[in-house]
């Protein structure tokens, strides 16, 4: 089975680009998504004892976690201790069960593939990028978006060209879905024959 990491900074397009993998039958893992169901499930407790007030009935609620956090970015670190060991864990079960049934391929999105070191746990490192007037363009559309916000959580990425430097594939997302579809579709026979040979 080959492993495939998918990345790209905010807005890049990196889910859009892990379901089109996913439509040529890999495995699809969206860490942003395990993420969203740990914070109404098992990761509550953790995150409720060292942020009590991001807790709600309905678990950690995560306007008021990132409110917590631009006050303190000192908590980021802290909260990352307490999430990506969890989804590390979600992610090895799940690579675990493709293999076991036979799956050619497994495409783990992770939005924080070089900063968390999970480029070492994948085969084959893929890029969503875009030029960043799409990328702002797209970002600053989102509801609750600011500028000050966008450039926060740039600041804490790798940048865009530095990804773009250690991808094996870069998809560019700058144009349509039907575009990013050919590179995709063109990767994924690289890839199988490659496993061929
Ligand atoms: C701070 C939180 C509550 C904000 O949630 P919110 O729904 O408002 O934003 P969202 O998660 O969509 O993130 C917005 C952008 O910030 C980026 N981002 C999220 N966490 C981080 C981080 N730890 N470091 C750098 N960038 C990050 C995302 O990739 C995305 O591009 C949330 O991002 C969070 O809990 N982050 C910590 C867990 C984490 O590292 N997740 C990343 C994927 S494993
Ligand atoms: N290949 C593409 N062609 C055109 N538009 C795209 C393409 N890929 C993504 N988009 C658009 O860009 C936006 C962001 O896409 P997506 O959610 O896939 O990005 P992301 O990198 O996963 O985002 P984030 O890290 O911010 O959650 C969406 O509005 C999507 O429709």
């Amino acid at each position: 089975m080959i492993v495939i990491g998918v990345t790209g900074s905010i807005g890049m397009g990196k889910s859009t680009t892990a379901r089109l993998f996913a439509a040529h039958g890999a495995v699809l893992h969206d860490a942003d998504a395990v993420v969203h169901a740990l914070y109404r499930g098992e990761a509550v407790p953790l995150v409720a004892a060292r942020f009590p007030e991001a807790i709600t009935e309905e678990g950690v609620d995560r306007v008021k976690l990132a409110a917590i956090l631009a006050e303190d970015p000192a908590a980021l670190p802290v909260l990352e201790a307490i999430v990506h060991p969890m989804v590390q864990a979600v992610e090895a079960e799940r690579m675990a069960a493709a293999r076991s049934e036979g799956r050619a391929m497994f495409v783990t999105d992770v939005p924080l593939l070089f900063e968390t070191g999970a480029e070492n746990r994948v085969d084959v490192v893929v890029v969503a990028s875009a030029p960043s007037e799409i990328q702002a363009t797209r970002v600053l559309k989102r509801p609750g978006m600011t500028p000050e916000r966008f450039a926060a959580i740039l600041a804490r990425q790798v940048p865009d060209a530095e990804k773009r430097r250690r991808a094996h594939f870069i998809v560019d997302t700058g144009h349509s879905k039907e575009a990013s579809a050919l590179i995709v579709a063109d990767i994924v026979r690289a890839l199988a024959a490659k496993a061929a040979a």
